[in-house]
């Protein structure tokens, strides 16, 4: 009892969490009072332009470079610790491949590196080339490999030991579209399976369709950070077609939200835009839609248009206002 007490808390504190954190290269200040919060289960887009200080702060959170300054907890403790570390995965933006070995070499090495043994990498080895989309293929030598396969190969060898807490720098960086779809599809996996992702990505649509929330940095200071319906400044716009407006559906609508739009130019169908508070008032349009005798053609909530934040934050600087939601036409 005492030991699934001592587990249930441990789960229940944050992957990640920094305070003020620093380091200072040659009397510059690259990372520079970052405070962050990562929870178990979720994936944290960490976003900022070339030299922001993202490399420095994950390798400060894997325990490869020293703070000059701050605290941080990676699980619970210090990143230094053995036990913390071996609970860590790490896909590095560029990875050293020993191309010498094959795919599953590679693999039953760092395995073994992470503490893994013999006999567990056996099956487990076979099991996460099949999800990175290599099954069959682990018996190739890696100089042969292509980039986007020694990409997913990187992959697998971060989700191999089971981590608690994944650090993905630039994951799909060598993926074509599909590959990056799959990609998506295990983050989405790992974090059903109550992992948490930070993910240092310059492909921000890709950022905006997995991340719950995200951070932008720029020279080593977070601008912003916040859920994606934070950083829309707490509404979420909804996109909705019908086939016609029909009596007394506006005002069900804005007893829901708040009507910020129509469009009835084209013959045959009207284009509402509804901004809501939550995303559980959605099955309320759609009943208020058939209620009112509407043919209901989309029924789309917005992400944010993270690009267009980003430029707009990193042109800003410092001490920006909070985001106002992305208008209509940003989305077309
Ligand atoms: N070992 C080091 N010695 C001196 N300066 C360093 C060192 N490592 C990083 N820097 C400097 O720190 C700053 C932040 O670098 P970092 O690699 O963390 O940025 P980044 O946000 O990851 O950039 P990119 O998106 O280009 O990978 C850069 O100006 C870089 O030159």
């Amino acid at each position: 009892m005492k030991a699934y007490a001592a587990c249930m808390s441990a789960a229940a504190l944050p992957s990640i969490e920094t305070h003020d954190l620093r380091k200072v290269y040659r009397g510059r200040a690259v990372v520079d009072g970052l405070s962050l919060r990562v929870e178990p289960a979720e994936v944290f887009g960490f976003l900022g332009p070339n030299g922001a200080g993202k490399s420095t702060t994950v390798k400060m959170l894997l325990g490869l470079v020293l703070p000059s300054g701050g605290e941080m907890r990676v699980l619970g403790g210090s990143p230094a610790d053995p036990a913390v570390r071996a609970q860590l995965g790490f896909l590095p933006e560029q990875f050293r491949f020993q191309t010498w070995m094959t795919g599953e070499e590679f693999l039953h090495f760092h395995g073994r590196l992470a503490g893994m043994r013999a006999d567990e990498l056996r099956a487990r080895v076979p099991q996460v080339l099949e999800t990175v989309g290599l099954g069959g293929r682990g018996g190739e030598s890696l100089g042969g490999y292509s980039k986007g396969m020694l990409q997913r190969c990187g992959l697998a060898g971060a989700i191999l030991a089971r981590p608690r807490l994944v650090f993905l720098d630039e994951p799909t960086s060598a993926l074509d579209p599909i590959g990056r779809v799959e990609v998506r599809e295990i983050i989405e996996g790992l974090r059903a399976e109550g992992v948490a992702v930070f993910l240092n990505s310059h492909l921000l649509s890709e950022v905006e369709q997995v991340c719950d929330r995200v951070a932008f940095v720029k020279e080593g200071r977070v601008l912003q950070q916040g859920s994606m319906q934070e950083l829309m400044g707490g509404v979420i716009p909804v996109g909705i077609r019908v086939d016609a407006l029909r009596p007394g559906l506006l005002e069900a609508l804005a007893r829901l939200g708040e009507v910020r739009h129509t469009d009835t130019q084209t013959p045959g169908r009207a284009d509402i835009e509804l901004w809501l508070a939550r995303t559980d008032a959605l099955p309320a349009v759609a009943d208020a839609i058939h209620a009112s005798g509407a043919r209901l053609y989309a029924l789309t909530p917005r992400r944010p248009d993270l690009e267009q934040m980003f430029l707009e934050l990193i042109e800003a600087g410092p001490g920006t206002a909070a985001h106002r939601p992305v208008p209509e036409a940003a989305h077309a």
